[in-house]
């Protein structure tokens, strides 16, 4: 008999309005996750609560305003974008929902309405291609705390990462090819950024700032090393998209302090810049759909300072969005 199956599609999420009180809000949930401030609880609470929120909310919500449509925060309308076009993909045995780790729709009450419709097994796929703790192990600790207390746990089954998956990685390589890539001077590959102590928890024995897995992908200990990863994609889609070597540079945006992932993805656009390169093409692998990293971080600011370094263009690949070879992607992850 064929399983009544629910695919329970997970991302970060994002406040219900750009106004500075969502905004806070948004940023309280998020930035108190033990796994994203991994700090001892008491200074998280003094760091997050007195310090980096009431400093941060005022300016976060002016750029979420420039990102905001009239249909609101395309993460969110990619979201369900998504859900609706993978629910068509699948047969009448699949549910398709969809869930953010923070704000709405809230995995409580996404989750609560899938145990009421009792599937025999439940896919939970948190859209994050890389690994990080942060992000996909936060979304499975709290489906996790969720779902312990049920009466009936249905099989479940945790899609950890995808980041060389073909589908998600011909998408991105379509995207590109909208594109004449000769016309470009160097390309980059931006990843959000992730504190090198976090980082370095999957593999203790090791420091990633000295480590050589930019250079050598071992899946054996590395494969859910970040920087790994990361590097690991990029060469992937380089190979697929004929960029060679010293033609492309890996880099980390986003960082809250200098202690994350280097190089930053800043530096090297004016490094570009400054070097003489005139055409720019930057791609943010990490991002399944736009947001505030992408459009605007890399589109609006990183643009800017391009340009006013000496470059002439920056060109931000599009993210997959709701690109029909990214809905066949899902779908294989989803069945295999
Ligand atoms: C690859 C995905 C992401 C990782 C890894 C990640 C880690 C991470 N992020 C912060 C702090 C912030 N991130 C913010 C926005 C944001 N982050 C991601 C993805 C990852 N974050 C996305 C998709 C977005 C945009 C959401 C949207 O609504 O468009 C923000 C909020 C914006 C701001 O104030 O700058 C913060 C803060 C940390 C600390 C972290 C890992 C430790
Ligand atoms: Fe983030
Ligand atoms: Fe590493």
């Amino acid at each position: 008999m064929p399983k009544k199956t629910t695919v329970l599609l997970l991302n970060l999420g994002t406040p219900k309005s750009p106004n500075v009180s969502d905004v806070r809000t948004y940023l309280f949930e998020f930035l108190n996750d033990r796994r994203v401030i991994d700090i001892p609880w008491l200074l998280r609470k003094i760091l997050v609560n007195l310090i980096i929120v009431p400093f941060r909310a005022k300016g976060s919500s002016k750029i979420y305003k420039q990102l905001w449509t009239k249909d609101g925060s395309p993460l969110m309308i990619y979201g369900e974008k998504v859900k609706d076009l993978l629910q068509e993909e699948l047969d009448e045995n699949f549910k398709v929902e969809l869930a953010m780790r923070y704000q709405e729709p809230s995995m409580k009450r996404v989750l609560e309405k899938i145990r009421l419709d009792m599937p025999d097994k439940l896919i939970i796929l948190p859209m994050y291609p890389q690994y990080a703790s942060s992000t996909t192990g936060s979304t499975f600790e709290k489906a996790m705390e969720i779902i312990r207390g049920w009466e009936v746990i249905p099989e479940i089954k945790l899609v950890n990462q995808f980041f060389d998956h073909e589908g998600y990685l011909n998408t991105i390589v379509d995207n590109a090819n909208q594109h004449d890539l000769n016309d470009f001077d160097h390309f980059i590959f931006s990843y959000h950024g992730l504190p090198l102590r976090q980082v370095n928890k999957v593999h203790p024995n090791k420091n990633c700032k000295d480590c050589d897995c930019d250079k050598r992908f071992r899946p054996d200990t590395d494969y859910f090393c970040y920087r790994a990863t990361c590097y690991e994609t990029s060469k992937l889609l380089a190979k697929k998209l004929n960029i060679p070597k010293e033609k492309y540079t890996v880099a980390f945006q986003s960082r809250l302090d200098k202690n994350w992932l280097e190089p930053f993805s800043d530096k090297v656009v004016i490094e570009q810049a400054q070097k003489g390169a005139k055409k720019l093409m930057v791609f943010s692998p990490a991002f399944v759909a736009d947001c505030l990293e992408t459009t605007i971080e890399i589109g609006l600011e990183y643009g800017e300072l391009f340009e006013e370094n000496g470059g002439k263009e920056l060109v931000l690949v599009e993210s997959l969005n709701d690109h029909p070879k990214w809905i066949a992607a899902l779908k294989d992850l989803v069945i295999h």
